[in-house]
């Protein structure tokens, strides 16, 4: 870049300062620079574009069409905080004015919170339980990004990892809260699509609130795409209404179907953790209405409880001999909804006659298996590492079968009904298969 191209740079943020005058001088700047580098690596994406992969992706919408209307809130005092290509701010309006979607990408760093897991209230054991959440484990591995082609890996060169960026702390004067106004009705629709939704447990009252207020609506018609794979991330989504499908083009291949969301289901959260292009394109298979969350709140308050769950869970769940059909992302979804429990010598975990609520698979430890019928007791063999157990109740609704106890120190991950149903639908006719074993051993009938 020449001196010339920099008085140019200059020249432009200067008049934009004149004519927005900031309040928040440091912030402006912050946004104006982020839009200047994603348009770079847009025309970086143009580049590769040429590439034959790229043929059926269409480049980021012009810059100058890229605008950002939001009523922001420093934490210190209110203020309307404009984008610098958006002179014209309409109080209210969410961030989808027009077709075009907001392109600036924010390379914000990330708050490191404390983990929380916390032990399900309905958990079978919940009082003599103990949640337990590896820290440490965490700690030492930097999270890494999904897999992504190298030739939509536009922003290669700049950095050789994203995990340093994705880890790095911020201060909360740092933060600007994006508050979109809403009707009440609108907030208590928002609080039903994300009520089952785990990327959304644990938020403190602060937290909860300020995703809410930060979320943009966005309808959209049957057959649009919401998210192309290549593109560079901006929003995050939360389904309201209607259903997705997830398609993943790679090499030359034809696009394959990977996934699909329906209410309360959520996407686009991976091009925002981990600075990358869009990994795959979700396309709506009808008319839906769904909630966007932008990506300086997302990565603020939702991303780091994320990535360090799918951390926390990734290579135990890539062991789990029930799981080893799933792809990848279907493993991180279950990461999103898995606790950890930790039971001590002898603490029961499921008690035969209760109500069942919850399914486990092991982490570490031993759990023994006994069976009453008759006033005698039976014991069938322990279950160990990668084995799973508490399945019977939730397929058919039955009390306990068996009661499972800890010998020795036991942890478990553990998963309530709804996810149990929902995300591991492709291997249920695995689990249905394997009660064949039970039989075998007259542990069913
Ligand atoms: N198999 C998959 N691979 C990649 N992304 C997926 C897959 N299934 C669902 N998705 C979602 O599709 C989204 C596309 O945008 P992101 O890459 O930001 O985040 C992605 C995930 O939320």
């Amino acid at each position: 870049m020449s001196s010339g191209d920099h008085q140019a740079v200059l020249d432009e943020l200067h008049q934009a300062l004149l004519k927005v005058q900031p309040k928040d001088l440091y912030q402006f700047c912050a946004y104006f620079f982020q839009e200047k580098l994603a348009q770079q690596r847009a025309q970086l994406l143009g580049l590769a574009h040429d590439h034959p992969h790229f043929r059926d992706i269409p480049l980021l919408p012009a810059p100058e069409n890229a605008t950002v209307p939001v009523i922001t809130q420093n934490l210190q005092h209110s203020h309307v905080a404009t984008h610098p290509t958006l002179t014209t701010a309409t109080l209210g309006e969410g961030p989808f004015p027009e077709t075009t979607p907001p392109t600036w990408q924010q390379a914000e760093p990330l708050v490191v919170t404390g983990a929380a897991v916390t032990t399900s209230p309905t958990h079978d054991a919940a009082r003599r339980a103990s949640s337990e959440f590896n820290e440490d484990d965490l700690m030492q591995d930097e999270p890494h990004p999904p897999e992504v082609d190298p030739m939509i890996a536009y922003n290669r060169g700049r950095r050789s990892s994203v995990s340093a960026e994705s880890m790095a702390p911020t201060t909360d004067e740092e933060f600007v809260k994006i508050v979109i106004p809403k009707s009440d009705d609108q907030r208590a629709r928002i609080r039903t699509s994300i009520a089952n939704n785990f990327l959304f447990r644990n938020l403190d009252d602060e937290q909860y609130r300020d995703v809410v207020d930060a979320m943009a609506e966005k309808s959209m018609a049957q057959g649009e795409e919401i998210i192309r794979q290549g593109d560079i991330g901006d929003y995050f989504y939360v389904v309201e209404k209607g259903s997705f499908e997830v398609f993943v083009a790679k090499d030359q291949a034809a696009p394959t179907k990977v996934y699909e969301y329906g209410p309360g289901g959520s996407f686009g959260e991976l091009a925002l953790m981990y600075n990358s292009p869009r990994a795959a394109t979700v396309r709506a298979t009808s008319d839906a209405l769904v909630w966007a969350l932008d990506r300086v709140t997302f990565r603020r308050i939702l991303m780091e409880r994320t990535s360090r769950k799918r951390r926390l869970y990734e290579e135990f769940l890539e062991e789990v001999p029930l799981l080893v059909s799933l792809e990848p992302y279907e493993r991180h979804k279950i990461a999103d909804a898995l606790d950890t429990v930790v039971f001590q010598d002898n603490e029961v975990v499921i008690r035969q006659g209760d109500v069942g609520d919850n399914f486990y698979i092991i982490e570490s430890g031993e759990a023994t298996v006994t069976k009453e019928e008759n006033g005698i007791t039976r014991t069938y063999p322990s279950l160990k590492k990668g084995d799973y157990f508490g399945e019977l109740a939730l397929l058919n609704d039955k009390p306990r079968q068996a009661t499972i106890r800890a010998k020795g120190r036991l942890k478990c991950a553990t998963l309530g009904k709804k996810a149990f149903v929902r995300l591991l639908g492709p291997v249920v006719d695995i689990i249905k298969r394997n009660t064949v074993n039970y039989k075998l051993m007259n542990y069913i009938e």
